[in-house]
């Protein structure tokens, strides 16, 4: 027989108050460590990637269900996001406006507990965590569907900030009108240069008539149709909340499986978590055979390289650097020995971090 309404809400009544008690008696943990951090350390450190990280895989791994793996953790992450507020209000730059794809990308890793910071360039993210103004920048790094964002890697050229964590995200393009659009009289897209990119094929076969405009982000491009009625824009969902937009067609990027991956930079080294990333960006003398040689230390020794890249080094025409990333973290001693090899070679190396590999 099954029970009756009332008495199953009296148990999830009943539930609700021990989750509730559980949920504070954490956060005054959470507040305990953060006092043990204040007394060990002149300059504490609150935010632990690292441990983030294994606490969200050891979630998903325990899970039975029926809520699912991926939705717990996503509950976790909130709730370690607040823990985290009570030891330190953290402050995040993200590329922005409000709504963009990156804005979304902080709030997957860090949870809404975070004040994020919009700021209008990926070297303006990458200053103001180097003047210390916020605590971790967010920036886009490559795209599945369009590669590379070069503005990200050449900011790392420059710059001693450290890697600390990467962030995935699946992304999908909506075609969206304004509270004005007259949508038979339809003459502009407005978007990003890379959403237009990625929804090339869809406009080539729906809109071809109508001029592509590209401007600063796919927010910005949202936040246009306020005042126009001859356009439409394409962007995300934050976008569409954001300007109360209506959806004229939902996910019309080119590949469903359209990706983009970002970076969490910071001014701080992060510790091995077990199930870590390096980024490393290497530079040696131009000479027949330079790659195979930068690469072969990493065969020898059986890392995996999950990404390669060249970028002219603006030191010389035709030098380049390599942006490389690999699994394993920068303490591990078959990555320490890589390392060595490469530098006995006579090539620079700079590790832009080791971090946790993402989870959620
Ligand atoms: O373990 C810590 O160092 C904590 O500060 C606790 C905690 C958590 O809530 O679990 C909070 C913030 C850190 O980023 C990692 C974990």
């Amino acid at each position: 027989m099954t029970e009756s309404l009332d008495k199953l809400r009296d148990q999830i009544d009943a539930l609700d108050q021990q989750l509730q008690d559980l949920l504070n008696h954490r956060a005054e943990l959470a507040h305990q460590v953060a006092e043990v951090k204040r007394r060990e350390d002149a300059e504490p450190v609150f935010y632990r990637p690292e441990r983030e990280a294994q606490v969200l895989s050891r979630i998903k791994e325990r899970n039975k269900g029926p809520i699912d793996a991926e939705s717990m953790a996503r509950l976790f992450r909130e709730v370690m996001s607040v823990c985290l507020a009570l030891e330190q209000p953290m402050r995040v730059a993200f590329l922005g406006p409000e709504g963009t794809f990156t804005q979304q990308a902080a709030i997957k890793h860090f949870g809404h507990a975070v004040e994020s910071v919009p700021l209008g360039a990926i070297d303006e993210v990458f200053r103001e965590v180097e003047a210390g103004a916020v605590h971790f920048g967010v920036v886009p790094v490559e795209n599945s569907t369009e590669g590379m964002v070069n503005h990200t890697l050449d900011s790392f050229m420059n710059s001693d900030l450290k890697i600390c964590g990467e962030v995935e995200l699946r992304i999908h393009h909506h075609l969206l009108a304004g509270p004005h659009t007259r949508r038979d009289k339809v003459t502009r897209i407005y978007s990003h240069q890379q959403t237009l990119a990625q929804c090339r094929q869809w406009l080539d076969a729906h809109m071809p008539a109508v001029e592509r405009v590209a401007v600063s982000s796919n927010a910005e491009a949202a936040r246009r149709l306020k005042d126009e009625w001859n356009a439409m824009a394409i962007a995300g969902d934050m976008a569409r909340e954001l300007y109360d937009l209506e959806p004229v067609q939902r996910n019309i990027e080119d590949r469903p499986d359209n990706t983009t991956r970002f970076l969490i930079i910071g001014r701080q080294d992060t510790p091995p978590s077990g199930r870590d990333k390096t980024s490393l960006l290497i530079s040696g003398k131009n000479r027949p055979g330079l790659l195979s040689d930068l690469l072969r230390p990493f065969r020898d020794k059986g890392i995996n390289l999950t990404r390669l890249e060249s970028r002219p080094s603006r030191i010389a025409n035709w030098s380049y650097v390599f942006f490389v990333d690999c699994e394993g973290h920068k303490a591990d001693a078959t990555l320490t020995e890589v390392l060595e090899t490469l530098e006995a070679d006579g090539n620079t190396i700079k590790v832009l971090g080791s971090y946790p590999k993402a989870v959620l």
